[in-house]
């Protein structure tokens, strides 16, 4: 079945119905990682947004454990090609057959390289999948003007508190739209991991006691977020040592007095280059943001930048003044991505005072 993709500047892109069949409205966003299809379709951060694959063939090794959370949360998918027959000693289905499941629709057959130097020059926008033939852009086109992700971290985080397994150092998670790989990561060093909803208040998770607090990544904009930046604000002047990731790194901005503003089309893939700016070193980083901290208007006495992005002099993170609190805007989760800055939770663990 022929199916189309509308964007909000009257590009129309032609392509084959692929997944549910319904149509879907949405923010459109570019990945350009060559592996981890499943990682991104299950990230929560991408919860409002269709993902653009500009790898060219996906799903080869179809539906394996390597999720990020327990369903896709796109609300919309765009490849070239969608490996029809999955080749896998892991494989347990495929992502047609996923994507159905799960009620998401998407489109193959689109140029996906072409596609993204019209978001690239354009910046990102909106888009329809849709496979209504008789689609009227005069109706369809203030449609998408319109749409906003809107708040989204109340749609992904969980809803009640748990605790993960494990001994040693308490680490407090909050939970904006988790990856999976955040507490597997704190697991894996020893940690033990409660999640906690995204509205817990602070005084409940310090209650606890908890010898490091995790802000974790999520969708949307940051300044949608507004209790949650209120509930941080308390975590900052806690005394607990902090390790920010992504809208977590975002938000403990705002609740610092920084600012957050929309990059033009965002940075979503497996190879982008942050320099430490402290050792000079620079790390390959998994990414995926479409908003970043303005450090122009940081006050010093704050927070002063720790990571830059090399390609185009982004902020990357940043270490607060005279506390234990170092945020970053990339993954060093990974998972799809390099693990290169794997030591940042090390980092995180020697800061709550080592690994007992
Ligand atoms: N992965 C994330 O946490 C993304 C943060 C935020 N939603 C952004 O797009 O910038």
């Amino acid at each position: 079945m022929k199916a189309f993709l509308i964007l909000e500047d009257g590009t129309v892109l032609e392509g084959i119905h692929i997944g549910a069949d319904k149509e879907t409205v949405s923010e459109i966003v570019f990945n350009t990682s060559m592996t981890g299809y499943l990682e991104v379709l299950t990230d929560p951060s991408y919860a409002g947004q269709a993902v653009v694959m500009t790898y060219p063939l996906i799903g080869n090794y179809g539906i394996t454990p390597d999720m990020e959370s327990n369903k896709p949360w796109v609300k919309g998918y765009i490849v070239r090609e969608l490996s029809r027959m999955p080749s896998n000693f892991r494989c347990e289905g495929t992502i047609q057959d996923f994507l159905v499941r799960h009620e998401i629709p998407g489109i193959a057959g689109i140029d996906t390289r072409a596609l993204t130097k019209i978001l690239r020059e354009k910046g990102t926008m909106n888009g329809m999948i849709t496979t209504d033939e008789n689609y009227r852009l005069e109706n369809i086109l203030p449609r998408l003007k319109e749409y906003t992700t809107g708040p989204a971290v109340e749609q992904v985080t969980c809803e009640a508190s748990y605790a993960l397994k494990g001994k040693g150092k308490k680490v407090a998670l909050l939970d904006l739209g988790a990856k999976q790989n955040i507490a597997k990561s704190l697991q894996s060093r020893g940690c033990r991991v409660t999640v906690y909803p995204a509205h817990t208040p602070a005084e409940e998770i310090l209650a606890e006691k908890p010898d490091g607090i995790m802000l974790s990544n999520g969708p949307g904009d940051p300044k949608e977020c507004g209790k949650v930046i209120q509930e941080i604000k308390k975590l900052y002047h806690s005394d607990t040592p902090i390790f920010a990731i992504c809208l977590g790194h975002q938000l403990m901005a705002l609740a610092n007095g920084a600012d957050t503003y929309k990059m033009k089309y965002g940075h979503r893939g497996g190879n982008h280059p942050v320099k430490d700016l402290e050792t000079g070193r620079v790390y390959i980083s998994s990414q995926n943001h479409g908003y970043v901290v303005d450090t122009d208007k940081l006050d010093p006495s704050v927070a002063v930048p720790a990571f830059v992005n090399v390609n185009d002099g982004t902020n990357e993170g940043l270490r607060y003044t005279g506390k234990n609190i170092f945020t970053v805007q990339f993954h060093p989760e990974a998972c799809p991505g390099p693990q290169d800055s794997g030591y940042l939770f090390d980092r995180f663990i020697n800061m709550m005072g080592g690994s007992q």
